[in-house]
């Protein structure tokens, strides 16, 4: 924990400030939906292309230490830009990334089209990412509400299917606060219809602000 982070980590939070990184991840997540998705490319040409790309790889790995990216704490109101993390990150080819505003009002609302990668059964998302996008949106809410926060106990009730490829429209709120304790609340819907909803028991740090 801690927050002593280098000068390079705090500048990688403005993804807009290193657009080779945003363009790389975008690139990789690409190419990651087509390695999970391709019926064009044989096996043979698939090993091939597994040589090339750990060259690439071993082009952009310098040394074994991981950068680390700052969650910021709030309060804030807007946009949600992301960098490294698997949700909101520009530079994580893992995350969608999910597209959230905080709205004034202390309410979060976020949409993202899930990548064929998260498919589950009966060709419908896969219930353990949405049990992941609504923590994350949940939890990025009281972040922007200044409340530095881990998820104690995640209930997720799934309505039906939410389909692949289409829009997911996600909304996040306060239930309520009982000292350390706060309750969120979130919902997916798909086209109007609500497929996921959640409820996330929160425990706010004891002590500073985890990073
Ligand atoms: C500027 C803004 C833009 C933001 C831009 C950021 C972008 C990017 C954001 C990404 C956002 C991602 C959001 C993901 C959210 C995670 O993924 S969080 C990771 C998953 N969670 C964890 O790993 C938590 C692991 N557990 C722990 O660390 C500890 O057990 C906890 C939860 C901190 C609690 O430990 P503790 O502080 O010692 O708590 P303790 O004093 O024992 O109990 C305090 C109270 O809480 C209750 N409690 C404790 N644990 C639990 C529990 N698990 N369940 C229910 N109640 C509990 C106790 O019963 C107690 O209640 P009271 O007796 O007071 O009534």
């Amino acid at each position: 924990m801690g927050q002593d982070w280098t000068q390079l980590e705090r500048a990688l939070f403005d993804p807009a400030g290193h657009p080779g990184r945003v363009a790389v991840a975008e690139a990789v997540r690409e190419l990651m939906r087509a390695v999970a998705t391709t019926t064009a490319a044989t096996d043979d040409e698939l090993g091939e292309v597994a040589g090339r790309l750990r060259q690439i790889t071993a082009g952009i790995v310098a040394g074994d230490r991981c950068v680390r990216y700052p969650l910021p704490t709030g309060p804030f109101s807007g946009r949600v830009l992301g960098s490294g993390d698997p949700v909101f990150g520009m530079f994580n080819p893992v995350a969608g990334p999910l597209v959230v505003t905080i709205e004034p009002d202390g309410t979060a609302a976020g949409v993202l089209t899930p990548s064929p990668l998260f498919e589950g059964p009966g060709g419908a998302v896969h219930g353990g990412y949405t049990a992941f996008l609504v923590d994350a949106v949940m939890g990025t809410l009281l972040r922007a509400l200044g409340i530095s926060a881990l998820t104690g106990t995640l209930s997720v009730r799934y309505l039906a299917l939410t389909p692949l490829a289409r829009p997911l429209h996600l909304s996040a709120w306060v239930e309520s606060t009982d000292g350390r304790k706060v309750t969120a609340a979130a919902r997916i819907t798909v086209d109007g219809r609500p497929t996921v909803t959640a409820t996330g028991l929160f425990i706010a740090a004891a002590g500073p602000a985890q990073g």
